[in-house]
Parts: structure tokens; sequence; C-alpha cells
């Protein structure tokens, strides 16, 4: 298990603004580590770049400490996964997966026990004979897997291997791979848009915008403390309130939201807030709760109500402010065309960057 980092990489292609802008990351040794941001933000370049097909404009890739940028991608001992398997259609799975033994010059007989530990791995045991187009979606993303793990990578890399699966087995070879990986213990980071998938797999997340890192974190630091309003509004759903600072309290700073009303805020230790500035409040829709009309943080208007079965997801409208509220199902929830008050739950309310 070895760790990986990314020493202030950027990327630009031509005179064009870098697509890629100034990323340091340490991804821990063993660790399942994901790249996560909207299409076009620069997560596939970053890959890419930790493979050693796109050179970096400037900055270093070091494994274990070992300067790897100038290194060709087939000696940086790295296995990766694509989002359309790359497979050998006229190759059966045997064959598939033993391409990076074959071409390392392993003997045969070693050859054959890796591969069958390696289709054991990912659940495909008594598949090796199969002709790849004789296999599902799944067991085609398996036999990726596999192949990728079979030359016991140092760093295996994984491009939104899931996007090309149903929502039901995009589920279950998060598990897999994810299993497969802990098992292996093998140093990952995964590629993906898909904010439910980062968050269920990894163990830290790093999340992009626009070639811009925003935040590193693990699943629950980036939902409960997000770094900046994107970031928010991107992992899951949250009400990002503009407003001015007024004062502290504690660990917590009084922020005048729009609608007049003070909400207490936690915030971030490296950012500075002071009163006076202009800074944003992430609340999310599950942490506000409702108050009889005039007793809560806002009044608004019952606009809409979406029935999830567990929950009830409503939009309201205070003011000039649309509001997103989550709450359990129970029979005394507001009606449509309500007028009724909001305000958030104690301690849930964090500064963003605007
Ligand atoms: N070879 C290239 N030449 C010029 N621009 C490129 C090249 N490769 C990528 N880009 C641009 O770099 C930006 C980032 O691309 P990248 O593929 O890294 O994004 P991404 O976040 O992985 O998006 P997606 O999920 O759509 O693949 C995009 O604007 C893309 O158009």
């Amino acid at each position: 298990m070895i760790p990986v980092r990314l020493d202030r990489i950027s990327k630009s292609y031509g005179a064009n603004a870098p697509v890629v802008h100034d990323v340091d990351v340490t991804i821990g040794a063993g660790e399942f580590f994901t790249l996560l941001g909207p299409s076009g933000c620069g997560k596939s370049t970053t890959l890419r770049m930790i493979a050693g097909f796109v050179a970096p404009s400037s900055g270093r890739i070091l494994f274990d400490g070992r300067d790897m940028t100038a290194v060709p991608p087939n000696k940086r001992g790295t296995g990766m996964v694509f989002q359309n398997y790359a497979l050998f259609p006229h190759y059966d799975v045997a064959q598939n997966v033993a391409y990076g033994l074959v071409s390392r010059k392993v003997a045969k007989d070693e050859r054959r026990k890796r591969v069958a530990a390696a289709l054991d791995a990912v659940g495909l045991d008594g598949y090796a004979d199969r002709r790849i187009d004789q296999l599902s979606g799944g067991q085609q993303q398996r036999v990726a897997l596999a192949r990728a793990l079979v030359i016991n990578p140092a760093v295996l890399l994984l491009d939104e291997p899931l996007s090309n699966l149903d929502a039901k087995l995009r589920e279950e070879m998060r598990t897999e791979i994810r299993r497969a990986q802990k098992d292996a213990g093998i140093t990952s980071v995964y590629v993906t848009h898909d904010q439910n998938e980062a968050m269920a797999m990894s163990d830290r997340v790093a999340v992009f915008d626009a070639g811009k890192l925003h935040q590193i974190g693990t699943p629950r630091e980036v939902y409960h403390r997000p770094a900046s309003a994107f970031v928010a509004r991107f992992i899951g759903r949250s009400n990002v309130l503009p407003g001015e600072v007024v004062g502290r309290e504690g660990e917590q700073v009084a922020v005048r939201v729009s609608g007049g009303k003070t909400v207490l805020a936690g915030h971030p230790d490296d950012l500075a807030v002071a009163e006076g500035d202009a800074v944003a409040v992430s609340v999310r829709p599950e942490h506000l709760t409702f108050t009889d009309a005039g007793a809560g943080t806002f009044d608004a208007e019952v606009r809409g109500i979406e029935f999830t079965g567990s929950h009830c997801q409503f939009d309201l409208r205070a003011g000039d402010l649309d509001l997103a509220v989550t709450a359990a199902d129970r029979v005394d929830l507001p009606r449509l065309g309500d007028t009724v008050g909001v305000r958030p739950e104690s301690g849930r309310a964090w500064v963003v960057r605007p």
C-alpha cells in the first residue's frame, strides 16, 4: 500500500484557461479516494495525469515519495478500469484478464493461478472460458476490474466505471468494487459525477468545479461542513441563504439573512469571518423545522409537496427566498397553501464561501 501525492498539478491545453488548476492532494496508502464534480470539471484529466496518459503543465505526481511525472504509463504500476470496459471482444474472459500478465512475461502456471484468483475476487468464478459478448454489462465490468487487479497494481484508477450500468446494478457493483478494493488493500482513485456513488464508496472525496478543488473530506465532512455554496448544492440538496455577519456567539457567528432574521451558524476553521462580511449560510432541508407562523426564522408559504414514502419534501416561498424542507411523514404536516414558520435546528446552519 502506497500513498499518492499530487504536488500542485495544473493542466492547460494551448493558451486556454487551465482545465486543472493547482491541485494539491495526498491520497493515503490503501485509501479509496474519489474525484467528484460535474461534467467538464477536470476530474478525468486529473486521473489521466496520475495514470500518465496526460502530462501535467506544472507540478509533480509522486507514488510513495517517488517522482513518477516522467515515467511512462506502463511503468507506473497502475491498474485502470474504464467507463466503456475496453475489453478485447474476440478473447475469452481468462485471456482478457491475463492480458497484463502476458505482457509482463509471467509464466503460464502462475498466470493461470492469478487469473483464477482475480476472477474469484470479482465473483466470476467459473466464467473463465466465456466469450465477452456472452456476458452482461455488469459481468463485463467485473472482468475489467479483474484485469486491473490481476497485475497487483500499486494504484488502482477507475474512471466512471459504473455509468453504463442500470441503477440497480450500479448499486450492487459499488459494494463489489469497494469490497475487492478493501480486500486487496490497493490505494484507489475513483472518478464520478454521481455524488451518491461518491458518498457511498469513498474514504474521502475531493469536490471539483471548473478545474479547481473546492474541498477534500470524508463523505460526512463534505455533507455536514461544506466549504462552499457549490459543495453544499452539489452534495445532496441545500438551502444556501445569503447574509451578513452581525456578531459572534462562542464558536458560532450570527448572520442576518434575507428577510431580516438572524441565524447562528458554525464555520470552517480556515474561514475568517468578521462583522460586516457578506457570507452564505447552508442549511440542509432535513435541518429546517416547522413552527407556528410568526415563531420561526422565516414565514413561508407552502408551494409544493412531494411525498416520497418515508418523507415529504416541501417547496416553500419566504419573501424572495425559495426554501426546501424535508420532514418525516406524519399526519400534522403543513398542507399546500398554508403559511408556516420555519427555523434551522440548533447547530445545523453552516457558513460557506458564497
Ligand atoms: N485533449 C484536450 N484538448 C483540449 N481540451 C481538452 C482536452 N481534454 C479535455 N479537455 C477539456 O478539459 C476540460 C476538462 O475535461 P475532463 O474530461 O477532465 O472533465 P471531466 O470532469 O472528467 O468531465 P466528464 O465527466 O464529462 O468526462 C473540458 O472542458 C474538456 O473539454
